[in-house]
């Protein structure tokens, strides 16, 4: 029988954690959410991290702009924002409308409240092992195997996606742990042989049954970040989740894996960007 990598309920634990930390501070944390535009799928995520927020005990203030926004007014509020002394963290929910450069964006906000970890800096902090704020979704991914004691060390783990946001930090933190990392996407070959080398195997394409069981190691650990529709409308992951279980190890399922993991980092990094602002 596979482990259920329960993320809800870790997450939970992770943000009772932060919201204990946080009490011991002079102010309160406060993190900024910007969203521009009208994707639904936005919009759930931004008040799922409000009701974090609230649940922490953080100060949070969000700034839903309309679709028409220009670069530079978006520019703009974040110049704002990163003087603001009550603001610890800034993230800009992505995607963003056509026409807005996210590299712009996410260049503009100050590398010390960048809690997304999605600034070139704190990217290249990674890179080479230095200090700084990790990109929330792999992060909270790390969080999960440690929790499980599922160590990477010498183990082949396979990453499918190579997103600055999601695969390629993914990655880095696995061959951080002594992983032996292998990074599949659109041009692999031979995904399904690579695949089946994996003792560690991380999708996050953003299609669904992009993995099926035929592609898993028995015994393997899988780790589903996608956060896709089926067709009949309801949210599922990358992997062939009920036919996958039955070989694995352990799994995390969609939802209640991954998402929840990704919102308590988010979290964690406001924390840390108080303690640090406030040190
Ligand atoms: N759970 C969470 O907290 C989060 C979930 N997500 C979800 O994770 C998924 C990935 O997100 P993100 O990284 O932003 O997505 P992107 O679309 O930026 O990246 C997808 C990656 O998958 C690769 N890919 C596409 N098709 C295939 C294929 N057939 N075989 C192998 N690789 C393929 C792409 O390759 P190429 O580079 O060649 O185009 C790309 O590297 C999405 O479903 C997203 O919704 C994202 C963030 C947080
Ligand atoms: N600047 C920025 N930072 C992000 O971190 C960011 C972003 N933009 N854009 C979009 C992606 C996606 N993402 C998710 C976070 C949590 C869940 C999550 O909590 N999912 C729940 C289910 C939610 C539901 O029911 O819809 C779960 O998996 O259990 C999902 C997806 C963060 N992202």
């Amino acid at each position: 029988m596979a482990t259920i990598l329960d993320g809800k309920a870790l997450a939970e634990q992770c943000k009772q954690e932060v919201k204990k930390a946080a009490e011991t501070l002079a102010r309160r944390p406060g993190l900024a959410v910007i969203i521009v535009g009208n994707n639904p799928a936005s919009r759930v995520y931004v008040n799922s991290k409000r009701k974090d927020c609230e649940e922490c005990g953080f100060f949070s203030e969000e700034y839903a702009l309309p679709e028409e926004t220009t670069q530079g007014e978006l520019i703009a509020l974040i110049e704002q924002l990163n003087q603001r002394q009550e603001i610890d963290g800034i993230l800009c929910q992505l995607p963003l409308p056509q026409g807005i450069d996210e590299e712009a964006v996410l260049m503009a906000i100050s590398p010390e409240k960048d809690v997304d970890g999605f600034h070139p800096m704190n990217m290249g902090a990674l890179l080479v092992g230095k200090e700084g704020f990790l990109p929330c979704t792999p992060y909270g991914i790390m969080e999960i195997l440690k929790a499980y004691h599922i160590d990477p060390k010498g183990k082949q783990c396979v990453v499918i996606g190579r997103s600055n946001i999601v695969g390629k930090p993914m990655a880095l933190l696995l061959l951080q742990k002594h992983g032996t990392v292998t990074i599949c996407h659109s041009r692999t070959q031979n995904l399904a042989e690579i695949c089946r080398t994996a003792d560690i195997l991380v999708a996050a394409v953003g299609k669904v049954n992009v993995v099926t069981a035929d592609m898993v190691k028995p015994g393997a650990v899988v780790i589903d970040v996608a956060m896709n529709r089926n067709q009949a409308g309801k949210l599922c992951g990358d992997v062939d989740y009920p036919a996958v279980k039955e070989i694995v190890s352990a799994i995390t399922p969609v939802p209640g894996g991954v998402g929840p993991m990704t919102r308590a980092m988010l979290m964690k990094n406001t924390l840390l960007a108080a303690q640090k602002h406030q040190a």
